[in-house]
């Protein structure tokens, strides 16, 4: 597959610490509901389900926040639960509700019964290829899934949840299936996230939303190695011959910076509850920082998300270090715009971060 050349690669490099003229910027979610776009495309796509299942609606969207705002990467559009959907487990969108699954994962026969099929997915590698293609270089392309963990929280408990009890109950009580289920996980993420990768993704996310719910100990039993074993099985090179930076985000996984370090991750991001600065210290410039404004942060006047967002590109300060090497920050919110959100305020933001980031070089 022939590409072209990528015009803006400052996404890249600022995950993989090499120098670049400012900070880079994107948003968790950037394709959403919050832009009046979106919400028609998915109108004529019938569901959430049907804009995700089209290569052709999925490319649309994709596109849809690049052409508003000069954001330095795209991001696939699909959705994490894909995953657990292609194990057999049915997964629906209600209006106006989260996800749902037919089916669960909480016993011996269930665990036995949930068999990944690649061959379901092809209408997620079709739309990454459709993307790449699309995107004709602009910015770099990220691919994503979830990470076992927060997949396994979805399909033992069959839906969102407030408490975890189900999905605690089973780790708690039947610490074997748990790890039965985890290790499903590991294996068929690696192979998606592969194929995300062949197909054209120059960067793959792994979303552990819900690490952040566990005790310590549970976190670095199940989810840490989990996740850490599907880094470790992914590929480094894209198909163009370029590194493929992999990108490990915790929701609520701050305490943990010091063990995440250590998985392999490039990037790791992190939600708002944490300090970059102190994020950046205790890391020690090992990994690139991706994150973390408060995504409410955007329901404020104009000026004071751009107030916000250069107090955080002074708390994670100059990437230059003293010795000459760089240390790499990709500006994100520390968890999905939401759908309310001012498009005016997402524009002032961007802005903001293009240009204050600049004086720090
Ligand atoms: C936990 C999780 C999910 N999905 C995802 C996560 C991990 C990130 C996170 O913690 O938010 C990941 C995801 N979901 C979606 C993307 C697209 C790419 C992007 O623009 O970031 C990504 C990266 C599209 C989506 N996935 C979903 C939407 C909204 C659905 C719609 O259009 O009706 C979008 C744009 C639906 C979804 N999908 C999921 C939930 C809980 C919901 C419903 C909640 C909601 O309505 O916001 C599961």
């Amino acid at each position: 597959m022939a590409y072209a050349p990528l015009q803006n690669d400052v996404f890249l490099r600022a995950a993989l610490r090499q120098p670049t003229p400012y900070t880079p910027v994107w948003l968790m979610r950037q394709a959403g509901r919050y832009l009046p776009e979106y919400k028609a495309t998915r109108a004529k796509a019938g569901s959430f389900m049907g804009l995700a299942q089209s290569p052709d609606y999925a490319t649309e969207v994709t596109l849809q926040p690049l052409e508003r705002f000069p954001l330095d990467a795209a991001i696939l559009f699909s959705d994490i639960l894909t995953v657990p959907d292609a194990m057999g487990l049915g997964l629906s969108f209600g209006e106006g509700e989260g996800p749902r699954f037919a089916k669960t994962v909480r016993d011996e026969a269930s665990l036995a019964e949930a068999q990944f099929d690649l061959n379901r997915l092809r209408y997620v590698i079709d739309a990454v290829a459709s993307i790449r293609q699309a995107l004709r270089g602009r910015v770099p392309l990220i691919g994503f899934g979830g990470s076992p963990w927060t997949l396994a929280c979805y399909m033992v408990e069959g839906r969102g949840s407030d408490d975890y009890r189900q999905v605690k109950t089973l780790m708690y009580s039947r610490p074997d299936l748990m790890q039965g289920l985890l290790d499903k996980l590991v294996d068929a993420t690696i192979q998606y996230l592969n194929a995300q990768i062949d197909a054209g993704a120059q960067a793959v996310m792994l979303f552990d939303s819900w690490g952040g719910v566990l005790s310590h100990d549970a976190y670095l039993r199940f989810a840490l190695p989990a996740s850490q074993r599907v880094l470790a099985g992914l590929k480094r090179t894209g198909a163009d011959g370029q590194r493929v930076p992999h990108i490990l985000f915790t929701k609520g996984g701050g305490l943990w910076l010091p063990e995440q370090v250590e998985t392999g991750a490039d990037m790791l991001g992190v939600d708002w509850t944490m300090d970059l600065g102190r994020a950046r210290a205790i890391t020690q410039d090992r990994v690139a920082l991706q994150g973390n404004l408060d995504p409410m942060t955007l329901f404020a006047p104009p000026e004071v998300v751009q107030a916000e967002a250069i107090k955080l590109l002074d708390s994670f300060g100059r990437p230059k270090r003293a010795d000459g090497s760089w240390g790499g920050h990709v500006f994100n919110l520390g968890h999905g715009i939401n759908q309310h959100a001012p498009i005016e305020c997402v524009s002032a933001l961007v802005e903001a971060v293009h240009r204050h980031s600049k004086t720090l070089r």
